[in-house]
């Protein structure tokens, strides 16, 4: 692959705070157009790694490129082309939804248009209110249509969801594929493992400043050679070939088996494997 063309590329990423190795020896390459999250624990260096990646921290070593060029030297052209969900709407709190929406669109060169952005963060109800009359998820929502109003080619999601009731969840989960699909790159960190199963196509997971995996939510941390458990209302059993399991119990039972079940590992199980693994 051409490793120029890609909206991020890092290469031994380092970066310390007096004593403390918060990133150490970080590669990661995010291609374009893909939703890539990033999971961790607290305290993993997630933050440090996506701050350092939106110019907005020096690092001690190694080489970041992002869109094309080194955000510790980039300017004001570069800034309007990357999308950064910020939590700084209550600076602003005197001003109402469209009008705050509408003063961030002046910053960028091609901005969205101001009502379409309300509408796909879902506030158009909202739009004549003052900031500070929104709830913590409103304003969670008027975060993310900051972020994206400049139509950014590559958009950083911090925690986006945090504060989202379940429904306003979906609708935002609807809105990031459609930025996806419209060819938008999106760098998304998460502590909500069904978010990264659902939006990205890869994710990388850091312990303590390293990155220990990159992979599909399918196949991260050898998910899919995991065996099933089936359970049913008279027994269970772990196997590698559910199928069979069902197949031989579906002939004993002569049909229905009563309270099937196949369960597999879910993305969040390997996760906490993994990052139990890396506390060693
Ligand atoms: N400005 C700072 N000065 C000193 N130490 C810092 C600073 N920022 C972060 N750290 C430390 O660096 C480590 C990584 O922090 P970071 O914020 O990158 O983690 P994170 O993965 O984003 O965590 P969380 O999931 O809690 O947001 C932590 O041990 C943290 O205490």
């Amino acid at each position: 692959m051409d490793t120029d063309s890609l909206p991020i590329r890092v290469r031994g990423l380092a970066k310390r705070y007096g004593d403390l190795t918060a990133v150490r020896d970080l590669d990661l390459d995010v291609r374009a157009g893909e939703i890539f999250a990033l999971l961790g624990p607290n305290g993993a260096g997630k933050t440090t790694t996506t701050e350092i990646l939106e110019g907005f921290r020096e690092r001690d070593g190694g080489e970041v490129s992002v869109l094309g060029q080194d955000p510790q030297r980039a300017g004001r052209a570069w800034r309007s082309r990357i999308g950064i969900v910020l939590q700084s709407s209550n600076d602003y709190a005197e001003l109402s939804v469209g009008e705050l929406v509408g003063h961030f669109a002046r910053y960028y060169p091609r901005p969205r248009d101001v009502d379409e952005v309300i509408g796909a963060v879902g506030l158009e109800p909202k739009r004549n209110t003052r900031v500070r009359a929104l709830s913590g998820g409103q304003r969670r929502r008027l975060d993310v249509g900051l972020g994206i109003v400049g139509s950014p080619e590559l958009l950083f999601l911090d925690e986006p969801t945090m504060g989202f009731d379940p429904q306003a969840r979906r609708s935002f989960w609807e809105l990031i594929r459609q930025l996806r699909d419209e060819g938008t790159t999106i760098l998304l960190t998460t502590h909500y493992l069904d978010e990264a199963e659902q939006l990205a196509g890869r994710v990388g997971v850091i312990v303590g400043g390293r990155l220990v995996e990159v992979n599909t939510p399918a196949q991260l941390g050898g998910r899919q050679q995991q065996r099933a458990r089936v359970v049913w209302r008279d027994g269970e059993e772990l196997t590698a070939a559910p199928t069979n399991t069902v197949a031989h119990l579906s002939q004993q039972y002569g049909g229905e088996v009563p309270d099937l079940q196949v369960l597999r590992p879910t993305l969040e199980d390997i996760y906490l494997g993994m990052i139990g693994a890396g506390d060693e």
